[in-house]
């Protein structure tokens, strides 16, 4: 290594790892995927490599299994300073980055993967798209068009979550996304009881909500009750074929049933397909992107940056 790239990285908050200095992490105290793993993992997304796994998501996993360790061996004294016997609560990651880079299946890789040490067995994984609200009230809003800009969120409604989740209450409930229906589902909820550790994954978790003029009222931002935060980082121009390539196979899969809010598109051509990705791409998410999610990248404790087929080319670690 040079002594200029030494300088560098010395001023900058970030420690950084090629592909190959991370994946030389894995070593011997992490134990091997079982043949049960594998198969689960490949149950997640066929087209996530086992090289991936244990290159990427295994020392990422490991470092995660010491932040919580540590977190929950200082519980551990706290309570004994305070001569109190508090539960300990859940342990939160929060997985940032655009529409369609990946953030939910890799919040299922890690929640696989974490849930393998012995520490913390149960790992439950939320979406905020659960607080998304319902198309109802966006429409009435004139907001449909704006389906993932902060505006379209029950922001309070996800603090309400979190907070109740790090107060240590024990059954905790969330709204549920269906992306068939493209909308809330009315009557169902997502219940969390006793979590080791939650990973809350979505486009909006490290924003802050822009402060209203002349109010000096404290604020509380979703990041505060994160004890871990990623950001899912590739270019544009690579998100955006992934984009347009889910919506194809969704074309053929999904969008076929007749309860699908997209069903109505299910006869487009290979072209006609393309071109309303590509639309939706332009005139919603890729602009979301732009003003509201690519600013929270550098609030994130880690940064996983990929490269051609959702292959993480680097890692950027802030210095703790
Ligand atoms: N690590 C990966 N390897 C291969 N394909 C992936 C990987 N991560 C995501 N994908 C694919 O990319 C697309 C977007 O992923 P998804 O997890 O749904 O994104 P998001 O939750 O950010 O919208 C999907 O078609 C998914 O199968
Ligand atoms: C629900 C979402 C805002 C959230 O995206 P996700 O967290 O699933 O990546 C997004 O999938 C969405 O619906 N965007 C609006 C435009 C579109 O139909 O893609």
């Amino acid at each position: 290594m040079s002594q200029m790239m030494l300088e560098n990285e010395s001023l900058s908050p970030y420690l950084s790892f090629s592909r190959s200095e991370w994946a030389s992490l894995y070593s011997a105290d992490i134990q091997p995927l079982t043949e049960w793993e594998i198969s689960e993992l490949q149950g997640i997304n066929e087209n996530v490599s086992l090289d991936e796994v244990s290159s990427i998501y295994l020392p990422l996993c490991r470092l995660l299994n010491l932040h919580v360790t540590a977190s929950q061996q200082l519980h551990q004294q706290s309570n004994a300073f305070l001569r109190k016997q508090m539960k300990k609560p859940p342990f939160i990651i929060g997985i940032a980055g655009s529409v369609a880079v990946g953030k939910s299946t890799t919040s299922r890789i890690i929640q696989a993967l974490l849930s393998r040490w012995p520490n913390t067995p149960k790992v439950e994984l939320v979406t905020t798209d659960g607080f998304l609200f319902p198309n109802a009230v966006l429409e009435q809003k004139g907001l449909m068009g704006r389906k993932g800009f902060p505006e379209s969120y029950d922001l309070k409604g996800l603090i309400h979550f979190l907070s109740d989740l790090k107060s240590g209450k024990p059954v905790v409930e969330a709204p549920i996304y269906s992306h068939l229906e493209y909308d809330i589902l009315a009557d169902k909820v997502q219940t969390i009881s006793a979590p080791d550790i939650v990973i809350v994954e979505g486009i909006n978790v490290l924003q802050v909500p822009k402060q209203k003029r002349n109010k000096q009222t404290p604020q509380i931002f979703v990041s505060d009750f994160f004890d871990f935060s990623l950001y899912v980082d590739a270019d544009e121009e690579e998100i955006k074929k992934w984009y347009v390539e889910r919506f194809k196979i969704l074309r053929n899969t999904a969008f076929q049933s007749p309860i699908s809010y997209f069903h109505r598109y299910a006869d487009l051509k290979d072209d006609e397909a393309i071109q309303f990705a590509l639309n939706i791409w332009n005139t919603i998410n890729g602009l979301n992107l732009r003003e509201n999610i690519l600013p929270t990248k550098y609030r994130a404790h880690l940064i996983l940056e990929k490269g051609k087929n959702h292959s993480v080319s680097g890692i950027k670690m802030r210095k703790m």
